[in-house]
This record gives structure tokens, C-alpha cells and sequence, in this order.
């Protein structure tokens, strides 16, 4: 490394200045209000957990996208957390084994990525988020919905929308209403991400072209899907989704994607995604999902969301803030200065003479035991 380059940050890496803190800070507390009044209890996980632990806890987590690393004291492979989830997942199949069901629980931290997400060039985010343990029913998604939308508006975001889609379309589909072969699943999947008509008919999934076509806001996507309706195979999902946008359709605008599947790499019959205005790009996302336990134990079903508010930290941040700083002269009465505080002001006390109130950013100075504005 050169000399100069010694103070550079890897790729997709950044410090956060007060402002950018503070904003994180804020949405950070608002929204464990929200997730705490609504009885998720919050849990605290290690930044680093043994591979094993965070890949094979549910189904078709990818490894490639952590760091990982051999522990010289193990000798094992160790990760750095990409998605606090699984290990919200450990701690209900293990420490809370016994704790009663549906269990709630809510976290936040910094994870990481190898890479960053789509067109976000960040690999470390902030994740916060809820996980409701025991079920994956219809009234524990509309739950889960409605507390990611309270959390998000509490946290500052406005024009809240959410996607909803079913994660395990094609393997539900495939068994018997759209027969597929089983080397065939992988690529009819792929071209339905890619939205690619023709790509599906060359793979052999015509079958599933309406798919593509019920996308859009729900009312009317969930009519096209309905009418797609193969035997009976989406009845109980459609009826599901149904009452789950009836629930929160009067707290954000709801749209369809029932093919949509990027980030759910581990979610089963529901998953959303979660957008709000002046953000380009999602904010979250949660659904269903099971939780493999110990061996020979029965996997658990379990409901939850995840925000990456990052984004929104910075939008906030961006906002101008009124500042009301008090400034302290030298000499001042530090009685004063305590009660001063304890009423709300925020103090800067001079360190000495040259002390400016205007640079360090104060609006007010105490004067004769008063905030007077400077
Ligand atoms: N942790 C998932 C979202 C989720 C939480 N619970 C269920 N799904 C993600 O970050 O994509």
C-alpha cells in the first residue's frame, strides 16, 4: 500500500460525519420504538459467526456473497453477518428453543457483503428488522406488513409502497399444474426474473407467460393472476395475499410481481418488498420462511422483515436542521449550565478566550442565567 493511500476506505465502505450519525441514530430509535410497542423483543448477535451457522440455517442462503475467513483459534470457517435473520433464526432454534410461540424478536446492526446490491455500490448496511417465530400464516404476514410499514413512516419515510410476490411460485407451479422438468426449474426461474417472454417460451415455460403479465398495482394483478388460476394450485396463496392487502392497502399503495424473486433467497409462499418516495431503490424486504433446526428436530415456520434504511439516513441527513446550541462562556455557572440541559438545550462550553459560539455552531449564548440568541 502506498503512503497516501493510507487513509482510503475499501470500496463500498464509508464513515458516517454527526449529521449522517445523528440521522441513523434517529431513525434507528424511532423505528425499535415502533417494533418494541408492538412486543419484539430486541436480541443482540455477533458480528462473526462460524459459516455453518449462518449458511444452513434456512434453505438456499448463499455463501458467496460474505466475507469469510479461516479463526486462527477454531480453525474453522468463519463469516462476517450478511443478514441478521439467520442468526435471529439460531437463537430462536437454540437459546429460545423453549420460549413460547409465536416468538418476537427485532435487532438492528451493520452487516456485510462482498459485493454491493444491484446499482448500490455499499457493502456494509444497516439492517433493522422483526422476526415473528412459530408461523408463517396469513394474519402473521399481515403482522409483519403492517409493522414494517409503522416502523418505516415512524423512522421518516412518506409514500410508503409495497411489493407484494410469491417466492416459491415455479416450485408450487411445477409439481402439477405446470409440470416442468426438473432440469428445466432453474431456467424457467431465471427467465421469469428476467421478465424475458421469449427467453421463457425458448425454455420450455410458456405455461407461465401469464405470470408476466400479472404485475402492476394489486387490484387489478390479482384479478389477472385469479383468472391465470392452474387447478386450484394458488388458491389458498391468492386468498392470502387478498386479505394481507385489505389489511394494510389504507397505509401505502400496494403493487403485484408474482415472479419476483431477487433477494428472497430463502423466503416460501409470501414475500414483499418495500419502497418509499424520493428513494430510488427498495428499503427493505421480508415474507415467510422456515427455520431448519437441530437435526432430526422439524423445521420451524417463521414471518419477518428486514429494512437496509441506509438510503433514508441519508436523505435525512440531507434535510437542513435548525441548530439549538447553547453556548457556555468561560466562567459560567455550571448549576446554570446543568439546568439549562435538563431542560433540552444541547451546550458547548468554552475551552478558552477564543472560543467562537457562531463557528462551533451555537445559536444561543448563556447570559445572565439565560439562552439569549446570538
Ligand atoms: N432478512 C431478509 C428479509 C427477511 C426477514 N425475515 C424474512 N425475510 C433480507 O434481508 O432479505
Amino acid at each position: 500500500m502506498q503512503d497516501n493511500d493510507r487513509d482510503l476506505l475499501p470500496e463500498g465502505l464509508g464513515d458516517r460525519l454527526p449529521q449522517q450519525a445523528s440521522a441513523s441514530q434517529q431513525v434507528r430509535r424511532m423505528a425499535h420504538d415502533v417494533l418494541a410497542s408492538h412486543g419484539y423483543e430486541r436480541v443482540e448477535t455477533p458480528l462473526i459467526e462460524f459459516e455453518k451457522a449462518l449458511a444452513h440455517r434456512m434453505a438456499g442462503v448463499q455463501v458467496r456473497r460474505m466475507f469469510r475467513f479461516v479463526d486462527s483459534v477454531s480453525l474453522r470457517m468463519l463469516a462476517l453477518r450478511s443478514d441478521m435473520t439467520a442468526q435471529v433464526a439460531r437463537i430462536a432454534a437454540t437459546g429460545l428453543a423453549e420460549a413460547p410461540r409465536p416468538l418476537r424478536l427485532s435487532y438492528s446492526g451493520q452487516v456485510c457483503t462482498i459485493k454491493g446490491d444491484g446499482l448500490d455500490p455499499r457493502r456494509e448496511r444497516l439492517q433493522l428488522g422483526a422476526e415473528l417465530i412459530g408461523t408463517d400464516s396469513v394474519a402473521a404476514a399481515a403482522e409483519i406488513v403492517e409493522l414494517a410499514i409503522e416502523a418505516l413512516r415512524a423512522a421518516g419515510a412518506t409514500g410508503i409502497s409495497v411489493d407484494f410476490t410469491l417466492p416459491d411460485l415455479v416450485d408450487t407451479l411445477s409439481v402439477e399444474a405446470l409440470p416442468l422438468p426438473e432440469a428445466r426449474i432453474a431456467a424457467v426461474r431465471q427467465m421469469l426474473d428476467a421478465k424475458d417472454a421469449g427467453g421463457l417460451v425458448d425454455v420450455g415455460g410458456e405455461g407461465y407467460l401469464p405470470l408476466l403479465y400479472a404485475v402492476g398495482p394489486f387490484a387489478s394483478a390479482i384479478e389477472r393472476i385469479a383468472a391465470f388460476e392452474c387447478g386450484g394450485a394458488l388458491a389458498s396463496r391468492i386468498a392470502g395475499l387478498r386479505e394481507i392487502a385489505a389489511r394494510v392497502s389504507d397505509k401505502a399503495r400496494i403493487t403485484l410481481d408474482p415472479s419476483e424473486r431477487h433477494g428472497f433467497e430463502y423466503q416460501s409462499w409470501f414475500g414483499f418488498t418495500i419502497y418509499a418516495e424520493g428513494i430510488s431503490g427498495s428499503l427493505g424486504r421480508g415474507g415467510t420462511y422456515r427455520i431448519l433446526g437441530q437435526t432430526g428436530h422439524h423445521p420451524e415456520s417463521a414471518t419477518g422483515f428486514s429494512l437496509y434504511p441506509d438510503p433514508l439516513v441519508d436523505l435525512l441527513a440531507a434535510e437542513p436542521q435548525a441548530q439549538r446550541k447553547l453556548f457556555l462562556p468561560l466562567g459560567h455557572d455550571p448549576r446554570v449550565a446543568g439546568q439549562q440541559r435538563a431542560i433540552g438545550w444541547t451546550t458547548v462550553a468554552a475551552l478558552s478566550e477564543s472560543d467562537d459560539p457562531l463557528a462551533l455552531g451555537c445559536s444561543h449564548k448563556l447570559e445572565g442565567g439565560e439562552a439569549v440568541a446570538l
